[in-house]
């Protein structure tokens, strides 16, 4: 058992220097050197290479820095030579403070007769064609300023060159925890195998020229010293939500399940609620109602038979006098930012005491008036999509800037916040959960409404709001990454994220590939 929930596994993100300790930490108590710690990561990543090359006649070069992740790439560089690889390869010399490691791989390579070039100025450099393959470990995890000077030239000489590159530990040039500054002076890498854990900057949409598909490689290192960090950015993988999973017992009724409220709809928009409605339903609620404008009615009552409805004024939430007494509220959807909308939230937000999933325009309206998020219950969720979430915590300069922004807020407020995207991170306070599934499927009309159902439903049936906000989006994800086995990307529909939640659910008893690494 180990991690933040005591799950039997969870994976966490660590920071550059946080891997640093690890790697010490290893050292001393596995009882083994750096030498053989770097000789074991290498290694598989030469494993990776040559398990898809077999052994095919492609040029490969290695470039190398001077520290140790130069010191993997020498690594590599000698096991492709002795499975009689068409390789070359090269020392970027942009220091002469060398790694003791890098020293014994480099003779190592010499030993063998095989003498890397040196790279001292643009002059050294090589040329690589398209259909190369380029090995990138100039720079890895000890990155700490840009780079500058002719290696920033030769990452700018090999991304011009569009060769395929795989990338050691980080594409050169990449943080792991602070934003680029020199987009020019960053490798982009066609593939990068990192060491041990995903890295923050992967994950952030700003590096997404820098970073495309990558996996982690599980070097070995001390798991008991990692737990021992309490690290605070967690990875959410099929491993962590299985734990979370609550089965139900044969004597439960209706009741057991909660019964979620979804509150939202305007004239016009009164499919966000139906499909939030639909969505809470679907996800196990025993009971769900839906406050929507009379306008909507009809539409609810047809659509959703299982849900009962209670209506407010014509065409606008105006008054908010439900009679229903729900366990959870889901609000926000379709509901418009109309003055008496507003005026009607602000006395619902005022009186109520229920826990709160809010959305879309409850969203704009406590950011139009920013002193209503006291009133709201501690550990309401809240679920903006990104200009909604400017209006809440106002404009950020970078992605990890960001995220700074929001912990503040969360911790400031006691929220937890959802920040939606191809990586969707569930703030809580100090902790980070990024979730690993989904694709551009879910870049649709309506997805973040089902999402609000998925979580509000969730609370419904007991799971705590941090477990329904990590579940509900690691399901709403996984729903899309099934759905593409059978449909595209293009037909994919917010409807299509209700059909295909029994197969993202069914997934979880699913033995096969329980550890979702990759991205
Ligand atoms: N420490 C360990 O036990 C292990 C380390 N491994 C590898 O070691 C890497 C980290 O190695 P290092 O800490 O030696 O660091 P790097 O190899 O990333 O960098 C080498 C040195 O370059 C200098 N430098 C930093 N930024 C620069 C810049 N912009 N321009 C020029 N020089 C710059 C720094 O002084 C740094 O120490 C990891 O990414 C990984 O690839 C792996 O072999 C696994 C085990
Ligand atoms: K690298």
């Amino acid at each position: 058992m180990r991690g933040f929930f005591y799950y039997f596994y969870a994976m966490y993100i660590l920071t550059s220097n946080q891997i640093k300790q690890a790697d010490q930490a290893t050292i001393e108590h596995k009882n083994i050197t750096s030498l053989e710690l770097m000789e074991h990561a290498a290694t598989l990543c030469f494993n990776w290479l040559h398990s898809r090359l077999q052994g095919q006649n492609i040029e490969i070069h290695v470039f190398c820095g001077i520290g140790n992740n130069g010191g993997d790439g020498l690594v590599i560089a000698r096991h492709l030579f002795q499975h009689g690889y068409n390789v070359h390869c090269y020392i970027v010399n942009f220091s002469d403070k060398r790694s003791d490691d890098f020293l014994t791989n480099y003779n190592h390579l010499k030993e063998l007769g095989e003498w890397p070039t040196v790279i001292s100025s643009e002059k050294d450099f090589p040329k690589v064609d398209f259909e190369d393959i380029v090995i990138d470990a100039i720079l890895g995890n000890g990155l700490t300023r840009k780079p500058a000077g002719f290696t920033k030239n030769l990452i700018q000489y090999i991304n011009s060159t569009k060769v395929f590159t795989l990338a050691i530990d980080f594409p050169s040039g990449l943080f792991s925890n602070a934003s680029v500054i020199d987009k020019d002076s960053v490798l982009r890498a066609g593939h990068t195998l990192t060491f041990q854990t995903p890295k923050l900057a992967f994950l952030l949409p700003e590096n997404k020229n820098f970073i495309n598909t990558w996996e982690v490689l599980d070097i070995g290192l001390d798991e008991n010293f990692i737990e021992s960090l309490k690290p605070t950015t967690h990875y959410i993988t099929k491993n962590d939500v299985i734990p979370m999973y609550q089965s139900r017992n044969k004597w439960d009724h209706k009741g057991t399940y909660g019964h979620s409220l979804i509150i939202g709809g305007s004239f016009g928009k009164i499919g966000a609620v139906t499909l939030t409605t639909k969505a809470a339903l679907k996800i196990g609620s025993g009971l769900v109602s839906a406050y929507v404008p009379k306008c909507g009615y009809n539409i609810l009552q047809i659509s959703i038979p299982e849900a009962m409805v209670e209506v407010d004024s014509d065409k606008l939430l105006t008054h908010y006098n439900f009679k229903t007494k729900p366990s959870v509220i889901g609000i926000g959807p379709g509901m418009g930012t109309a003055e008496q909308t507003a005026i009607g939230f602000e006395k619902f937000l005022k009186n109520n005491k229920i826990p709160l999933v809010i959305d879309a325009d409850a969203i704009n309206l406590i950011a139009q008036q920013p002193t209503l998020i006291e009133y709201v219950p501690e550990k309401t969720i809240l679920t903006p999509h990104p200009k909604e979430l400017q209006r809440l915590v106002g404009e950020w300069k970078n992605d990890f800037d960001k995220l700074e922004k929001v912990i503040s807020y969360s911790l400031k407020h006691n929220v937890l916040i959802i920040i939606k995207g191809a990586h969707t991170t569930i703030v809580d306070g100090g902790f980070l959960f990024v979730n690993s599934t989904g694709n551009p499927a879910l870049a649709t009309a309506g997805s973040g409404d089902v999402l609000t159902g998925i979580i509000t439903g969730f609370i419904a049936q007991g799971y705590s709001p941090l477990k329904a906000a990590i579940f509900g989006v690691y399901l709403h994800g996984k729903t899309a990454d099934i759905a593409l086995q059978k449909t595209s990307y293009e037909t994919f529909t917010s409807s299509s994220i209700l059909e295909y939640l029994p197969d993202a659910i069914l997934d979880l008893f699913n033995q096969e590939n329980t550890s979702s690494q990759e991205s």
